[in-house]
């Protein structure tokens, strides 16, 4: 691969630096035995950030993020920062770089390994084979509506957000999602509150509109309410194969997801923007999982959604998708061989720490390079 390609590196708060280190470990390992060299950037964000600058980001990330080829995320936040005013709480520098990098469509994939069958809280026959893409849309609704806060109503103190889709933004991040479905199982739930919210109706009908115009007849279209969603996620996860949702929705209904899997340390994601001329799109990549305050600081962290998240950058970003398959195939393999972090620790399995798995997997490498 071309060595002027540049990764910006932003490990954040609590367990971030923790599984960063192990991507830092793997970026190495490429780099020695399979040739992929990228310009390395690194900055803070969140909290780390906060606590030197007063702010969740700079301007000066914001600028590398915006010029780097793809950005890896490690996670944000802590109750430290609770009374923080929001616009320089830990989150509000991840949701900046969603917006200034315009990265709509969040896929959160949820697969499950066969080797962690047991992981989960979900019986095995439900989850067995499970491979579900949710695309979340990731850079409008309640997160970002306006107006928002508190408000004098009448004398009374009353704080609002504000749930806001413009027809554009309903479009772009359906057709992703029925791009993707294409590539899959060709089966796509739109998934709202079309029987509560005006926003619901509005998606209903712009993703039908765009399914019927846009040339995606090929493709399954199926409604569902959210709540039914969450329902269904945990009865019968294997009924879906591509979800899309507005960004709320998606956040609650990618967290059940995660469980199915084994545990939120084992989803990895991937936001992305539009593509440019030559097909190129902003993005980047981060595990589903916060900053896990009740863990960090003790090596027991799973490093596997955070360098998960980085094959899907080789995969996404880069098309190397041989080296993307090779540590996805590292995990699987380590955790075939029963080696476990605890959060997906079972009877029979030799529970290792961050570092430990990171060892592991580096091990898988070698051996997978021959
Ligand atoms: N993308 C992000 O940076 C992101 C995402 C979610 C939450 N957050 C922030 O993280 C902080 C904590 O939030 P939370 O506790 O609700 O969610 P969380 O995802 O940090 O943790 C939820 C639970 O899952 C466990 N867990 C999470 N990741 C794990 C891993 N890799 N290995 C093992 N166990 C893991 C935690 O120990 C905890 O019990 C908050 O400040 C929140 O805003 C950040
Ligand atoms: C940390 C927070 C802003 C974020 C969100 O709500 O989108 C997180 O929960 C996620 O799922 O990425
Ligand atoms: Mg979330």
């Amino acid at each position: 691969m071309a060595t002027n390609k540049t990764l910006l590196m932003l490990p954040g708060d609590g367990i971030g630096p923790e599984v960063f280190n192990q991507v830092r470990r793997v970026v190495d390992w490429m780099a020695k035995n399979r040739s992929i060299n990228f310009d390395l950037k690194e900055g803070l964000v969140g909290g780390a950030c906060y606590d030197v600058h007063k702010q969740a980001i700079t301007d000066e990330t914001m600028q590398d993020a915006l010029d780097a080829d793809a950005v890896l995320f490690g996670a944000v936040g802590g109750p430290q920062y609770d009374n923080v005013e929001r616009h320089a709480r830990p989150e509000a520098g991840l949701l900046r770089l969603r917006k200034e990098m315009d990265l709509f469509a969040n896929l959160r994939p949820a697969v499950v390994f066969d080797a962690l069958l047991d992981a989960s809280t979900l019986k095995p026959e439900v989850i067995q084979g499970l491979d579900l893409m949710i695309v979340r849309e990731l850079t409008s609704g309640v997160y970002f509506g306006e107006p928002r806060g508190m408000q004098d109503y009448n004398g009374v103190e009353r704080c609002i957000d504000t749930q806001a889709y413009t027809k554009a933004e309903v479009e772009r991040v359906a057709a992703v999602a029925f791009d993707l479905a294409r590539k899959r199982n060709s089966r796509v739930h739109s998934v709202e509150k079309a029987n509560v919210m005006e926003t619901g109706i509005f998606w209903r009908k712009t993703v039908t509109e765009l399914h019927a115009s846009g040339g995606y007849q090929d493709i399954e279209l199926a409604h569902m309410y959210a709540d039914n969603c969450a329902m269904q996620l945990m009865k019968n996860p294997k009924q879906f194969d591509v979800i899309v949702t507005d960004n709320l929705f998606g956040d609650l209904l990618s967290d059940a997801a995660a469980m199915s899997t084994g545990s939120l340390g084992m989803l990895p994601s991937a936001s992305l923007g539009a593509a440019d001329e030559n097909g190129q799109r902003k993005a980047l990549y981060e595990p589903v999982h916060g900053s896990a305050p009740d863990i960090a600081g003790q090596d027991l962290a799973n490093p596997s959604a955070m360098l998960l998240s980085f094959a899907m950058m080789l995969r996404y970003s880069f098309g190397l998708l041989k080296d993307a398959d090779m540590v996805e195939n590292a995990i699987q393999n380590v955790l075939k061989s029963g080696i476990r972090t605890g959060d997906i620790m079972a009877p029979g399995c030799t529970q290792v720490g961050t570092t430990g798995m990171g060892d592991a997997i580096l091990a898988e490498l070698d051996k997978l390079v021959g």
